[in-house]
């Protein structure tokens, strides 16, 4: 039997290759970054071609690094960052443009436009989300309406259009020789031009943004064969395809209804499974699919995305020099006793669920002479967890569900101080697993269940193997007023932009 799954997890910074065992242990693991492009302000680009060969690099060695060869390898799985969008030549197979990438606003006017009629929800029965730029639909028909010939070679079917998933799949499976053109359905969830009831490119969108279904890919499942590799990996079969913050509930074995995981990194993305119906939020929750495996039924998720977690401290390291590296902001904060009474509330680019206020803006409230920059240290990393207490709220307003435990990964999780006051602030327990890659071993049980490499989702939960565990320990008053100092604080970000 071949001993590995390779994963490709392309991220917004970089992109990792990591071979899992059976055990679902880390038999190496690669890594590169590329390079992220602001060409003008709010526009966020990366280049495809350097992602499609850091990728080729990634995975070359990480079979050298694992001394093996792609006979040990029984199955492949892509898991992406979501929503950014690449558009390339069929014939010649080089991209037309940057890919757009999901934190990039230059859509705004469209989705101004969009709503009109309506209002943001107008599309939310029908795809679960509001209408937004971090969506792709709207980035794409930005792109046809701007970039020269692109959409007549879209109406001609010679323009191939997809997230990040869909531009590797077409590479690994041959690309202008062949490669197929496909995505899943938990990718295709976050385009704005699914309805999320079939699982099915639906004409009303489309029309409404005026894309041509022809330069759309296939929507397949997560978990099945797309087709066979090419280079280094050639014939090896192609099983997986997961969004990764689909795919970190999957690694993080989230199968069932009531199950919840955050991904704690650049920003932070809290996942919880509903079961196999759409719950449709009236709290300023995303409905995302959360998996489907082969023919069976998708399973769907509430998800809360918050734009800045991790990035507040890289920018009290970066633009303060309050830190050195990232980590030193435990022992900053651990200097003082509390937060001295401040509250940062990271609104840099606006406030994500469940308030999308575009229109909001970041501020330090609450400053007295006493203030240092310990507070400020530990000023930050609350802000997480009231981040995602705002979130667990609403989860809890919209499905009546108690969360009786959260499992965390992402490289904040490494902060003890964070996963303490996290567990406080939410009043439940805090889970960290072994395995903290958790984005790529989710896509790899999907590919893995494919080819038969596990048996079945039950043998995957018996995988999850705790780390740690963190308790609440903190009295309700006190977490009660903590958290109303955030609520006001927030309050006071509203309307600082006078016009969105
Ligand atoms: N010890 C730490 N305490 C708090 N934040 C940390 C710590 N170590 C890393 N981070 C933050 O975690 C983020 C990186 O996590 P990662 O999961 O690699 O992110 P991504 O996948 O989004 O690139 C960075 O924003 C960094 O500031
Ligand atoms: O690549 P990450 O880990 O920053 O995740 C980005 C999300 O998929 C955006 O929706």
């Amino acid at each position: 039997m071949s001993r590995y799954i390779a994963v490709i997890d392309q991220g917004t910074t970089s992109t990792r290759c990591i071979l899992f065992d059976h055990a679902g242990r880390a038999g190496a693991m690669t890594q590169m970054e590329h390079r992220q492009f602001y060409p003008r302000p709010g526009w966020v680009e990366h280049d495809p071609l350097e992602i499609w060969q850091n990728v080729q690099t990634v995975v070359s060695k990480a079979l050298q690094e694992a001394k093996t060869e792609t006979g040990d390898i029984a199955a492949l799985a892509v898991t992406n960052q979501r929503e950014t969008l690449v558009a390339w030549d069929q014939s010649t197979g080089n991209p037309i443009y940057p890919a757009i990438v999901w934190q990039d606003t230059r859509s705004v006017e469209i989705c101004d436009q969009l709503s009109l009629e309506g209002g943001r929800d107008r599309f939310r029965v029908r795809t679960g989300l509001p209408i937004a730029t971090y969506f792709s639909g709207p980035k794409l028909q930005w792109l046809l309406e701007n970039i020269e010939g692109a959409r007549i070679k879209a109406e001609r079917g010679e323009l191939l259009c997809g997230t990040i998933d869909s531009w590797l799949v077409w590479n690994l499976t041959g690309g202008v020789n062949g490669g197929v053109h496909v995505t899943d359905a938990t990718n295709a969830s976050r385009t704005l031009l699914m309805n999320i009831e079939t699982l099915a490119w639906d004409d009303d969108l489309l029309a409404a943004m005026n894309v041509p279904p022809a330069a759309l890919p296939a929507i397949h499942s997560s978990s099945e064969i797309y087709g066979l590799a090419t280079g280094v990996l050639a014939g090896v079969p192609v099983a997986g395809i997961l969004g990764d913050q689909q795919a970190a509930l999957f690694g993080q074995t989230g199968f069932d209804r009531g199950e919840a995981k955050n991904t704690y990194g650049t920003g932070c993305f809290l996942l919880l499974n509903t079961g196999s119906n759409p719950v449709h939020s009236r709290h300023g929750l995303i409905t995302t699919v959360a998996y489907q495996l082969g023919d069976t039924p998708p399973v769907f998720a509430l998800e809360g995305s918050i734009a800045y977690a991790g990035a507040l401290v890289q920018w009290l390291r970066d633009n303060l020099g309050l830190i050195k590296t990232a980590a030193e902001v435990e022992d900053l904060a651990n200097s003082v006793e509390d937060n001295g009474g401040i509250y940062i509330v990271p609104a840099f680019s606006g406030l994500f669920a469940p308030y999308w206020r575009s229109d909001a803006r970041g501020i330090i409230i609450g400053l007295t002479p006493y203030a240092d920059k310990g507070h400020f240290a530990r000023a930050a990393l609350e802000a997480t967890a009231y981040q995602t207490r705002d979130i667990v709220d609403a989860m809890r307003q919209e499905t009546g569900m108690d969360l009786d435990l959260l499992k965390v990964d992402g490289g904040m999780v490494v902060n003890e101080t964070l996963m303490q006051f996290l567990s406080d602030i939410l009043g439940i327990p805090i889970a960290r697993p072994i395995v903290t890659e958790t984005t790529a071993l989710g896509a790899a049980y999907a590919a893995g269940l494919a080819v038969g490499f596990w048996a079945d989702i039950g043998e995957l939960r018996g995988l999850w193997r705790k780390d740690k565990e963190w308790q609440p320990r903190m009295a309700r008053e006190t977490r009660d007023y903590l958290y109303s100092g955030w609520n006001k604080a927030v309050k006071h970000t509203f309307g600082w932009l006078d016009q969105v």
